[in-house]
């Protein structure tokens, strides 16, 4: 079992910004990936639809024999892992919003939250962002189109770049000093963002705690990979394989699947 593969799935191409750190923490698992890509973006899509494209994913990843999922996904996390948990007798893994660290750290109490509408309309965030950022000032932004550009391959674009600096626009007004990245596709932006943003805004990502925790988890549950065999680092999108090699890097084995 322990050299069963990790399971990692997102609604596309975002999530491989989790996966990396993830076989960068654990070099030696298994792993396999799933980018939904045809039905992305998740977070127009109402809670009920996210919850039925995370139990499909989670369905094919239990079936190639996962021993753990990591829901690479906040949109998937905040509206489908509470059933997720209830529903399969395995470990799940989620994404949120960093909003906690950042209404630690904020020196100005402002901070700035770009995520999907899904994420940011769904119980769970309004919870968090209740617990933790009640005293702050939090700009929270839709980032709109941003998911259909970077599927599309249009990641460093001068469309990317103008909707950025539109949706930034209000957060720098209220004098953020944190900005939060409230998707896993976002971490791609990060070389816009740093051109975009005033030194004093620290970009907050929650992708390495996500490895950490998966750790964690593996330990606890007794799951980590002790074998010596050479690993397995499967990709599957049923999605473009050339956007997925843009952002991998070319030599994965990536492959086009119906699902
Ligand atoms: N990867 C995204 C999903 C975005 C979407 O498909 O709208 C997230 O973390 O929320």
């Amino acid at each position: 079992m322990s050299n069963n593969p990790i399971g990692i799935f997102d609604s596309g191409v975002g999530g491989t910004s989790i996966w990396k750190e993830i076989h960068h923490l654990l070099p030696n698992e298994n792993t396999i990936y799933l980018a939904d890509s045809a039905n992305a973006p998740y977070g127009p899509k109402g809670s009920e639809k996210i919850k039925e494209l995370s139990i499909k994913n989670t369905e094919l990843l239990l079936k190639k024999g996962c021993k753990i999922i990591v829901v690479a996904c906040n949109t998937a996390t905040t509206n489908a892992i509470d059933y997720l948990r209830e529903t399969y007798n395995v470990p799940f893994i989620g994404i949120e919003p960093a909003i906690k660290p950042a209404a630690l750290q904020t020196k100005t109490n402002a901070v700035g939250i770009l995520a999907t509408k899904g994420t940011l309309s769904s119980e769970l965030f309004s919870k968090t962002s209740g617990k933790f950022a009640s005293n702050i000032k939090v700009i929270e932004r839709e980032g709109k189109g941003i998911v259909e550009l970077i599927e599309s391959g249009k990641l460093y674009s001068d469309a990317m770049k103008a909707i950025l600096l539109e949706y930034l626009q209000p957060m720098l007004k209220a004098n953020i000093d944190h900005l939060v990245l409230g998707c896993t596709h976002y971490p791609y932006l990060i070389p816009i963002l740093l051109e975009l943003l005033p030194n004093h805004v620290t970009i907050i990502d929650s992708g390495a705690a996500v490895a950490r925790q998966t750790k964690t988890v593996l330990e606890k549950n007794s799951l980590l990979n002790l074998s010596a065999e050479t690993i397995n680092l499967k990709f599957y999108t049923n999605g473009s394989i050339d956007v997925m090699y843009s952002l991998l890097g070319k030599g994965f084995d990536v492959k086009h699947l119906n699902f």
